[in-house]
């Protein structure tokens, strides 16, 4: 879970003695602070700010707030938002709150009240929130997946081995109006090519030796739901063309069978080769690409992520703690500093088996970079070239930063923003950090 100086505000406050105050109080309490005066200031930089709450006055001088929510929850579904009304606006806080705003404050209002509620607000989104990881990445990703649960588009993930694209998928089925229905996984590479056909479409009683009763195959099991296809790239071609038929006419036919029948299930795939590759060579119909990744989102390597590492460590270190009712209190500072250096090849998977077996086997309370790192032990366990503080937080600083860069698409005034520094601090530490611009 984070701090709270990692929260995010965005305060929508035109009176500037009251903005001012509320604003400097946030700031105390350890909160980032983006505070816009008027509804067309906050609806142009919401979506880069990426906040974890809105705090909003619900008369601004362009727009009532009520207009402001309307337009902001399309694209930034679930965020919570806290209005602040006067006397006479209750009936419209009501109103918004029926409408899926989180909760209001009538003025005037108590500081530690009106705080408590942030703070409650806060720790619920971040659970929410936080499910897929903390770094701009993937809260990028997440509100992604929450903007398209519930078109019924097909959505391709993309990413490395074990980087989390089915946690992905079944994130996307739990936001989705499809969450009461099954959600059906089927690794594509793990099923004999042979078998393939008849677990998908399912078969008929007699279609081949050995069909002796009907069967049911993934895509009738997954009605109402969804079917989450991994290892897309591994689909025979004689499959592409009925999965393409699948998707474009939603019919399909069991093997043997004769009655064409529809499918109901809302289709997602995800690979970790590149498609576009494959199809060029040959080997994955370019139509059928075209089909699946209409809308595409993409999770970046877990080295790319490192607040997610720590994130993920203390989730992992937690969950098995309780697993196997050891108390294991935490990592030693070497540890830490191991896991930031490692590449993580394996992705999250990787990081959950090792803190598996670090909390097994750790023989004290506090889990050791030996304990994490058996195997190939990376040079910052190796005491003669541990790294020192400045390189780990160059390193760190780095990252963070090309992640906020990237973010915005390259603009440094717009990742200083984000960042919470200045223009000039961030063209100096680019510099210093040898990263390009
Ligand atoms: N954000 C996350 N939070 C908690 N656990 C995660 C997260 N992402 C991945 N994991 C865990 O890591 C492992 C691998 O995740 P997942 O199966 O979703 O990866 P994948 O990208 O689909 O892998 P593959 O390409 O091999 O199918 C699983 O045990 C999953 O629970």
């Amino acid at each position: 879970m984070q701090s709270h100086s990692q929260a995010r505000i965005g305060l929508i406050e035109d009176d500037p003695i009251m903005g001012e105050s509320i604003a400097h109080r946030l700031d105390l309490e350890g909160y980032q602070v983006d505070w816009w005066p008027t509804g067309r200031e906050a609806l142009q930089s919401v979506r880069q700010a990426l906040p974890d709450l809105m705090i909003c006055d619900i008369r601004l001088p362009d727009m009532n707030g009520e207009s402001l929510f309307d337009k902001v929850i399309p694209d930034a579904p679930g965020l919570p938002f806290l209005f602040i009304t006067g006397y006479a606006q209750v009936d419209q806080a009501v109103r918004l709150i029926r409408a899926g705003a989180a909760d209001y404050v009538a003025k005037p209002f108590a500081m530690p009240d009106f705080l408590a509620k942030v703070e409650a607000l806060v720790r619920r989104r971040e659970i929410e929130e936080y499910t897929l990881g903390r770094s701009a990445g993937m809260r990028r990703l997440a509100d992604l997946v929450r903007r398209v649960a519930n078109i019924d588009s097909t959505v391709l993930f993309t990413g490395e081995s074990g980087s989390g694209k089915e946690v992905a998928a079944r994130f996307l089925h739990t936001r989705s109006d499809r969450a009461a229905g099954p959600f059906i996984a089927v690794n594509c590479a793990a099923i004999p090519r042979e078998l393939l056909e008849s677990e998908l479409f399912g078969h008929e009683r007699g279609a081949f030796t050995g069909a002796v009763a009907r069967h049911v195959g993934f895509v009738e099991r997954a009605s109402g739901g969804i079917l989450f296809l991994d290892e897309i790239g591994d689909l025979p071609l004689a499959l592409q063309a009925k999965l393409l038929r699948l998707l474009e006419a939603r019919r399909f036919q069991r093997v043997g069978g004769e009655r064409e029948l529809t499918c109901d299930a809302r289709i997602i795939c995800a690979t970790n080769v590149d498609l576009k590759a494959a199809a060029a060579r040959g080997e994955f119909r370019q139509d059928l690409l075209f089909r699946i990744c209409v809308i595409e989102a993409h999770i970046p390597p877990l080295r790319q992520r490192p607040e997610d590492i720590t994130l993920l460590l203390d989730h992992f270190r937690a969950e098995f703690s309780a697993m196997f009712g050891r108390h294991v209190a935490g990592y030693q500072p070497g540890a830490m500093n191991a896991a930031m250096l490692h590449s993580w090849p394996g992705n999250v998977r990787e990081l959950r088996n090792r803190v598996e077996r670090a909390v097994a086997l750790a023989e004290g309370v506090w889990i050791g970079p030996e304990d994490l790192f058996p195997d190939a032990v990376p040079d910052a366990v190796n005491p003669a070239s541990f790294a020192s503080l400045a390189t780990i937080r160059d390193q760190v600083e780095r990252q963070h930063i090309r992640n906020a860069l990237d973010h915005v698409g390259g603009k440094v005034e717009e990742a200083a923003k984000l960042l919470g520094v200045s223009r000039s601090t961030l063209f100096e530490k680019m510099r210093r950090l040898k990263l390009e611009h």
